[in-house]
């Protein structure tokens, strides 16, 4: 089965609808206001208004207040929530919607004894988390190291790009896929030509 495609991180309406032409499954706007992706609440209302249906829109959030994704959902029209912090699942199904958690391959924490929490997640999404920053670090971590009973569909992250997708969708076989930096031009631009390249490679090997 082809692997969902998730591109993080989109900045502009453009952005979005070169994505979704290109074939993209879900994108993801960031609320986290320390990433040179964050978007304010009304470039999230402008994109979110040129994702076309069937193609899914994610929230991502990191340690935010509750307020916060209150005040999001109030106006941005979001599908799901991914948190890539140190949420408990509690707060993560405070908010009606279904959600990814994000869980990091380096440090000292097992990811296997932090999934067992996340049981009712959507998905658990595995990322490098590199140098302690939990996201958008375009490092890739050793996919060896993947847990292999994990309970819930996983998604793999972490440095993905159109040169190596299709050897990780090869090896890991995940639900799906996640990538931000890997189809940039800088750092927040979304390049047409890499989000493109990205998706064929994954339709490629699938
Ligand atoms: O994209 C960001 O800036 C970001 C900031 C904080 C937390 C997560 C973030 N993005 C997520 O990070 C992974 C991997 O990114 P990359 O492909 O290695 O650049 C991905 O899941 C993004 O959703």
């Amino acid at each position: 089965m082809r692997p969902r495609i998730k591109i993080c991180g989109v900045t502009s309406a453009s952005q979005a609808e070169a994505a979704a032409e290109a074939g993209v499954d879900a994108l993801g706007l960031v609320f986290h206001p320390n990433s040179p992706r964050a978007i304010t609440l009304s470039q999230a209302v402008e994109i979110s208004r040129a994702i076309p249906a069937f193609v899914s829109v994610v929230g991502l959030f990191m340690d935010p207040e509750k307020a916060r994704v209150n005040e999001v959902l109030a106006r941005v029209p979001l599908e799901m929530l991914q948190f890539h912090g140190r949420e408990s699942a509690a707060f993560c199904r405070a908010f009606g919607r279904r959600y990814i958690k994000a869980l990091g391959m380096s440090g000292g924490v097992d990811p296997m004894t932090l999934a067992g929490e996340y049981e009712d997640a959507a998905a658990l999404l595995l990322d490098s988390h590199a140098g302690n920053r939990a996201g958008g670090t375009g490092e890739v971590f050793d996919w060896q190291r993947l847990p292999q009973a994990l309970q819930r569909p996983l998604v793999l992250a972490g440095g993905l790009s159109p040169g190596n997708v299709a050897r990780a969708v090869e090896q890991v076989r995940p639900w799906g896929v996640d990538v931000s930096s890997g189809v940039e031009s800088a750092p927040g631009v979304k390049d047409p030509v890499k989000m493109s390249h990205f998706i064929n490679e994954v339709h490629r090997v699938c």
